[in-house]
């Protein structure tokens, strides 16, 4: 993908996301609004001319999968319906290379809001640890908005079902999945099992609505739909794997 014209913003947005999951949630501008187990959800409130675009930053631990696993299914198309809960249509425009991918999402609408949809790239890669070198256990899934010639803002009816009033106001969104794999190696020298397995998981996300919704309305739906989608991915993501060969 390196010769793609996106390929300088993607290095940068995807180093950018990165650094910015590394950084704890323990300096006091993150609000824990949510718990589940090993979940924990904090978001910021932060509003862009009177948009609500409050960050959100999770972490979560599962046992039993890997982090390439975790990014893996997060990537890739071929599963999105079975976990994303809040789409109603998505398509790949383009297939920029096997990590590299440009998705246009129509979203469920959020009632009293208007109907959005979401264009972004998507971009998975495996990451050296700068502090242990020989940890080749990270992997990040970095989605980020972009433009693309065959869905400008309106809803050109060409791929997407036309609505009655054409056109769906567009996110801009960033998000970052970065997932690590722990391994507690079996005393007696024994092969890895799944049991021996924990993924560290955090995950990003800033959706500016693109269109003004009440901030009460959009504060309800990121309380209620963003630890549910965790939950729901993380438990898909177990399922898929549990009886399949470990994937590093
Ligand atoms: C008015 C904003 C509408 C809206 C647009 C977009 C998104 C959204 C898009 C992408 C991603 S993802 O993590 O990249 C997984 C791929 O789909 C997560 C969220 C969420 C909402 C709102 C519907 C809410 C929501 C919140 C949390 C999870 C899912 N949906």
């Amino acid at each position: 993908a390196q010769s793609h014209v996106l390929w300088p913003e993607i290095d940068r947005i995807t180093a950018e996301q990165l650094h910015y999951a590394r950084q704890g949630v323990g300096e006091g501008v993150w609000e824990l609004f949510a718990e589940d187990g090993e979940m924990r959800m904090y978001k910021r409130e932060e509003e862009v001319n009177g948009l609500v675009v409050d960050p959100l930053k999770a972490v979560h631990t599962v046992k039993g999968v890997t982090g390439f696993e975790m990014c893996h299914y997060f990537f890739s198309p071929d599963y999105r319906l079975d976990w994303e809960t809040t789409i109603e249509q998505m398509k790949v425009l383009e297939k920029v290379s096997d990590d590299t991918m440009i998705f246009l999402q129509i979203h469920k609408r959020v009632w009293p809001a208007s109907q959005r949809d979401a264009l972004f790239w998507s971009h998975l890669r495996q990451v050296p640890d700068s502090r242990d070198p020989d940890a080749q256990n990270i992997w990040i899934v970095c989605n980020h908005s972009t433009e693309h010639h065959s869905a400008p803002e309106k809803s050109n009816g060409k791929y997407i079902r036309e609505k009655s009033n054409g056109k769906y106001i567009r996110v801009f969104l960033t998000v970052a999945l970065v997932c690590q794999t722990m391994i507690e190696p079996p005393k007696n020298g024994a092969q890895i099992t799944r049991d021996d397995l924990t993924c560290k998981i955090t995950y990003c996300s800033v959706v500016n609505p693109g269109g003004w919704a009440p901030a009460s309305v959009l504060r309800a739906v990121y309380k209620r739909e963003y630890p549910k989608f965790l939950k729901k991915f993380t438990h898909y993501v177990y399922d898929q794997c549990k009886n399949k060969p470990i994937r590093f």
